[in-house]
């Protein structure tokens, strides 16, 4: 069967309207050398099997819902850019731990649950604000699916194997991020016990004794309940979704594929794809490939987006309502957020599809320092509350977080707990785009979210400060 998403239509030389976007204006694509060699990469990976199922997607989508209706909440993040060498199993280990430490945080703060999602097998791409770097002349890294760091001029030549060879350390993530979700490694009890260990053996973590106390509290409630917390499946193991942004239509288009039992087109490289700031043209090819697939749909929506603008990409991305759908993801930056989200909240809201409000509190908030990319967890923190103030106002649901983080003891990101100085940047900068909340500091901003749910629950008695 072939549904009208992905009925050839009447466009010269396109056979499918799963490739109408090679007709369209696309941003931020690689200067692929060889278009022979395109294909081929093309051709090989149309042949490899999916790395996520569309039931599974269609899991994420309904959970989704749950948070556009206000009864749950998205936690999002993971690196900038992944890179191949650093897909080892201990960082792979650490980034989920981080990311699985937060939102029990969240849960307990927002005592909703929290749906997962990791920026993990597959952010291999990088929209670029300059062709050429600055600092030595030659065509910009854009990510391992594109071409090399090294700064050689053969190193950065864009090779469209390396989007195949992205594929397979996508798929050799994946392998071990299935297994830590259901294996054991990530019971609850468990990732109680790590944060009782951040609390404990940190400076950052000691201001939060007494959430961690709580918590604490709550799951030897459970068990003098009689809920077994290292047998009761809700609390061993965890729904753990992938996500990356769609940034390179070919391998996007590549990894599209029609379910058989539907006939609707997934885009099977991960569960939720997005699409960045820079590419989120309503006539552009990212738009279009992405309106015709059945995943979840991110956006981020910057601080020139205007409400108008908003209101078509969300019709455009989102044109049957369906819940669950479309995350609008802004990245207003700490100083703007107050001001421009509002009015995109409320025209969306008024007239548009329903979508998931999340906040990406990170590339608002770039600044330089010395020539090196940082951001201030100050200025983090406060884009956040901004955005959960700005949703206060309006009775709406601040719905996530979308966040860059590594579950290693990064110098990246300036202060924190551990007050990281300029001085202390070049310690540990490892990161091959933009800078990363370290572990502390994403804990640090799992507690202070949650103690502030909390203190908003206390005085509303609502789960949301709504
Ligand atoms: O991750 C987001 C973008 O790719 C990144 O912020 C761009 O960085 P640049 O301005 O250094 O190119
Ligand atoms: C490229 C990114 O963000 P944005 O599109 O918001 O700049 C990103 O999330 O890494
Ligand atoms: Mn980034």
């Amino acid at each position: 069967m072939v549904t009208a998403r992905a009925r050839p239509g009447p466009y010269p030389g396109v056979v499918s309207v799963l490739d109408l976007w090679r007709t369209l204006p696309a941003k931020q694509q690689p200067s692929w050398p060889d278009p022979a060699e395109l294909r081929a990469a093309h051709d090989q990976l149309a042949a490899l099997p999916p790395l996520v199922t569309a039931p599974e997607i269609r899991s994420l989508t309904d959970r989704l819902a749950l948070v556009a209706r206000g009864e749950a909440f998205l936690l999002q993040g993971g690196d900038c850019a992944e890179t191949f060498v650093a897909n080892t199993a201990d960082k792979i280990r650490d980034k989920v731990k981080t990311l699985l430490q937060m939102a029990v945080v969240l849960t307990y703060g927002a005592s909703t649950p929290v749906v997962k999602v990791a920026r993990i097998a597959g952010q291999y791409a990088k929209p670029r604000s300059a062709d050429i770097e600055a600092s030595t002349g030659l065509p910009s890294y854009r990510g391992d699916a594109v071409n090399d760091i090294a700064p050689t001029a053969a190193a950065r030549q864009p090779d469209p194997m390396r989007m195949v060879a992205a594929y397979h350390q996508s798929a050799v993530a994946l392998n071990l991020v299935r297994a830590f979700a259901t294996g054991g490694f990530a019971d609850l009890s468990k990732v109680h016990e790590w944060n009782k260990a951040f609390v404990r053996d940190s400076a950052a973590g000691r201001r939060y004794e007494v959430m961690a106390t709580d918590i604490e509290r709550a799951l030897a409630f459970m068990a003098a309940c009689g809920i077994d917390l290292d047998r009761t499946a809700a609390l061993t193991g965890v729904e753990l979704f992938t996500s990356h942004e769609g940034l390179l239509l070919e391998y996007e288009r590549a990894l599209t594929r029609i379910e058989d039992a539907t006939g609707d087109p997934y885009d099977l490289s991960a569960h939720m794809i997005w699409i960045g700031e820079r590419t989120r043209d309503l006539d552009g090819a990212h738009v279009d490939l992405l309106s015709r697939v059945g995943n979840p749909i991110g956006c981020k929506i910057g601080p020139k987006a205007g409400p108008d603008e908003v209101l078509e990409l969300a019709e455009r991305l989102n044109p049957d309502h369906v819940p669950g759908r479309l995350t609008l993801i802004s990245r207003m930056g700490a100083k703007r957020v107050r001001d421009t989200l509002p009015p995109i909240i409320e025209k969306v809201n008024a007239a548009g599809p329903p979508v998931v409000w999340s906040c990406d509190p990170m590339h608002g908030n770039t600044r330089d320092v010395g020539g090196v990319k940082t951001r201030h967890f100050d200025d983090v923190l406060d884009e956040v509350f901004g955005f959960f103030e700005v949703h206060k106002a309006l009775g709406t649901h601040p719905g996530g977080l979308h966040i860059e983080l590594t579950g290693e003891n990064v110098t990246e990101c300036l202060g924190g707990a551990e007050l990281i100085g300029e001085d202390d940047l070049g310690g540990r900068y490892e990161t091959a785009c933009d800078p990363r909340l370290n572990t502390g500091q994403a804990l640090e901003l799992a507690f202070l979210v949650a103690e502030m749910l909390q203190n908003t629950r206390g005085e509303r008695g609502a789960p949301w400060p709504s």
